[in-house]
């Protein structure tokens, strides 16, 4: 199991204004100007899977064969002709990985939104001059591979500098979902096969998590009395993972000290303990520690290519993605089932007539 949006559920849309809001910041403290810091998040525009063309600056839908289904510049939604224009066949190579950055994950939903922000501002804004590829200002040319660039090296810093992290810990309950059957759920799971956790996040930060998550001070009627920390629901964390790279030759393997947090020195070579936590490693040694293989392992995860896809093709687990949204597709296709029907049927009699 990874950990974020699969045990930690965030709250959306406050989750993501944060993340949103720590983003402008960050893009304003390196120089963007200050304007853009009027913009609020607006959780009805973004969804997750689109693609931010860094050639025109565009946020594309596509399906699964690459067709584009919906092109927004900015907030400005592009007419037939001008996608055809740009786009030839409607069509784009998804696997140009240089050009096209899938927004994959929700945590990928704040930045998302700052690329229609930021195409938004500069185009609409008379200091600069557009241009199919980016925007001149004086002799200095801002392309939308460099605001790309830019705003994927805010997000890690989000991340990294440990802003968001802090953020979110000091206010867990605004901005995490706690289900208290949590620990029923697992202990249900562990009657009949083994449970392990493999996030990127830092020990200090899934300690803190999963320690509200399971209530560790609390008694309550879910909880299994006979297990004191969230650590014993699981047969084996490990921290750190560094995924996609863990299903591949991954890192070494340490043991985390779970008192201080710190990370014991050398790499780790013993059997696997119980209640204890690793960082980094790799997908084969969570094999030969916790003694399975292939398609013995069920991986649950919230990212189609850094969880599903890797471990799928690389080890050969079977896989289960997690897509929140799909709760809300599922419930617009049943209550508009009416609509959906007729409108269905129109259709059928438009093509039954020409
Ligand atoms: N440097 C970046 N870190 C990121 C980004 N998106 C998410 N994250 C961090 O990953 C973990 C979640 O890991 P998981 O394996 O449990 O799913 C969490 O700590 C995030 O802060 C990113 O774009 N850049
Ligand atoms: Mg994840």
């Amino acid at each position: 199991m990874s950990c974020p949006y699969i045990l930690a559920v965030y709250r959306s849309p406050d989750y993501e204004e944060l993340g949103f809001e720590l983003l402008v910041d960050r893009l304003v403290c390196i120089g963007y100007p200050h304007e853009l810091l009027t913009y609020k998040y607006d959780p009805t525009f973004p969804t997750r899977g689109l693609v931010f063309d860094s050639l025109y600056g565009n946020l594309l839908k596509v399906d699964s064969n690459g067709n584009v289904l919906v092109c927004v510049h900015g907030f400005r939604f592009l007419k037939g002709a001008e996608v055809w224009s740009k786009y030839p066949n409607k069509f784009i190579q998804r696997d140009d990985t240089k050009r096209f950055h899938v927004l994959n994950t929700l945590f990928n939903l704040a930045e998302t939104y700052l690329y229609a922000c930021l195409v938004d501002y500069f185009t609409d804004c008379s200091r600069y001059v557009n241009y199919d590829t980016g925007y001149r200002h004086g002799n200095l040319f801002m392309s939308f591979q460099s605001i790309l660039q830019e705003v994927r090296d805010a997000m890690d810093y989000v991340h990294d500098s440990g802003c968001l992290k802090e953020k979110t810990l000091a206010n867990l309950d605004k901005y995490l979902l706690k289900d208290e059957r949590m620990p029923l759920l697992l202990s249900r799971i562990r009657e009949v096969g083994k449970i392990f956790l493999a996030t990127n996040s830092d020990y200090k930060y899934t300690n803190a998590i999963m320690s509200y998550l399971f209530d560790d001070d609390k008694d309550d009627k879910y909880k299994d009395p006979e297990k004191k920390t969230w650590r014993s629901y699981f047969d084996l964390i490990v921290v750190d993972t560094r995924k996609p790279l863990f299903f591949a030759e991954g890192t070494v393997l340490r043991q985390v000290n779970t008192d201080n947090g710190k990370l014991r020195i050398g790499t780790y070579t013993g059997p696997h303990q119980h209640c204890a936590v690793y960082s980094g490693g790799s997908s084969d040694i969570v094999c030969d520690l916790l003694g399975v293989k292939g398609k013995e392992i069920l991986y649950v995860g919230d990212h189609i290519f850094g969880d599903i896809l890797k471990s799928k093709k690389r080890q050969g687990w079977r896989t289960f993605l997690v897509v929140p949204e799909l709760a809300k597709e599922l419930s617009i296709w049943t209550e508009k089932s009416d609509l959906l029907h007729n409108s269905k049927r129109a259709d059928d009699g438009i093509s039954s007539s020409l």
